[in-house]
């Protein structure tokens, strides 16, 4: 069976997986990934997410659950899934001694339909780097060589695993540009990170992992919506937090007050605020270092994460 273009172009459903050691890494997680689809799994140290990941490639088989990639079964119908998808490792583990050239040919041999190896070490910016040997590398470089190997089979879908890892700011972007430009070319994309700045920046959807299960998922958008807004300021001398207007009718719905600095968390940041300045306005107070902000996916996060802290 073949996929339909409307049909995801990864299916999870309730999926699992369990270590030899009887420890479940993985407790039951569904999400999809649509064609031309940038989407970023994120989590904390040891979430879950490279377990999942190898899930998709196929490189073991759940305890429990289904997955589908392409329409097909990525470990019982490799065969069929692993030549339409390009994979980027977290550890390349390429024989150190050859060069960049010398490691995209060799894996170019095991690539069916191959695309030229000097266009893909171009698309990565390794071009001026052909001749140089791996081991003298260095470690942005080679997550750069690994996803110019991945680009080598001209895959419909791409697993990137941490594909930014050891790259500066200007590698970071140049990465994102590339994979937005495959997106676009209708390559789906998945991706793991513990970058937020490129979860938010870069992926289309995303799911936050948390203990092996999905803590959050949506655009990101959609996953700070329901978080808290915050506003922090300073109270002026001679002013004091009881002089304040009753916070939970300016939609406050918790506060923290050191000294006279004053934080408030809000799901009604328009309404907050402006019960806030009126009151300010009105009483001739000045609110210093005054700060205002949507949640971040950040913030988010840290709240998913925080939670096993709470909990434990
Ligand atoms: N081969 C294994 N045997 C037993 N437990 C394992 C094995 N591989 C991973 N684990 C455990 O499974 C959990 C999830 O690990 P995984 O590597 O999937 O997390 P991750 O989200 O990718 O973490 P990181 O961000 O640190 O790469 C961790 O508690 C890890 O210790």
């Amino acid at each position: 069976m073949d996929s339909n273009p409307h049909d995801p172009v990864i299916e999870v459903t309730g999926l699992r997986r369990v270590y030899g050691s009887g420890f479940e890494a993985v407790r039951g997680i569904t999400f999809s990934v649509a064609r031309a689809e940038i989407f970023a799994l994120l989590g904390t140290n040891g979430a879950g997410k490279t377990s999942t990941v190898e899930l998709l490639e196929g490189l073991a088989a759940p305890a429990g659950g289904r997955v589908r990639v392409l329409g097909h079964d990525p470990h019982a119908e490799r065969a069929a899934v692993r030549p339409r998808t390009g994979v980027m490792l977290q550890e390349g583990g390429f024989p150190s001694d050859l060069t960049v050239a010398e490691t995209a040919r060799m894996w170019a041999g095991c690539v069916s339909g191959a695309r030229p190896e000097a266009e893909a070490l171009d698309r990565v910016g390794l071009t001026r780097r052909s001749g140089v040997r791996v081991k003298q590398l260095s470690g942005g470089e080679r997550r750069r060589l690994d996803l110019a190997l991945a680009l080598l089979g001209d895959p419909e879908v791409l697993f990137l695993d941490e594909p930014t890892t050891g790259l500066d700011a200007e590698g970071r972007r140049d990465t994102w540009e590339l994979v937005r430009s495959l997106r676009d070319a209708g390559t789906t994309v998945l991706l793991t990170t513990h970058y937020l700045e490129e979860a938010e920046d870069l992926a289309d959807r995303l799911a936050i992992l948390h203990e092996g299960r999905i803590a959050a998922s949506g655009t990101p958008v959609e996953v700070t919506a329901d978080r808290p807004a915050g506003i922090t300021f300073r109270l002026p001398s001679g002013y004091f937090p009881g002089d304040l207007p009753p916070l939970a009718q300016l939609g406050v719905c918790a506060h923290e007050i050191t000294g006279r600095t004053v934080h408030l968390s809000t799901r009604e940041l328009q309404r907050t605020a402006t019960g806030l300045l009126t009151w300010a306005e009105r009483a001739g107070v000045e609110l210093h270092g005054l700060d205002m902000r949507s949640a971040s996916l950040e913030e988010a996060f840290l709240q998913i994460a925080g939670e096993r802290e709470v909990a434990a």
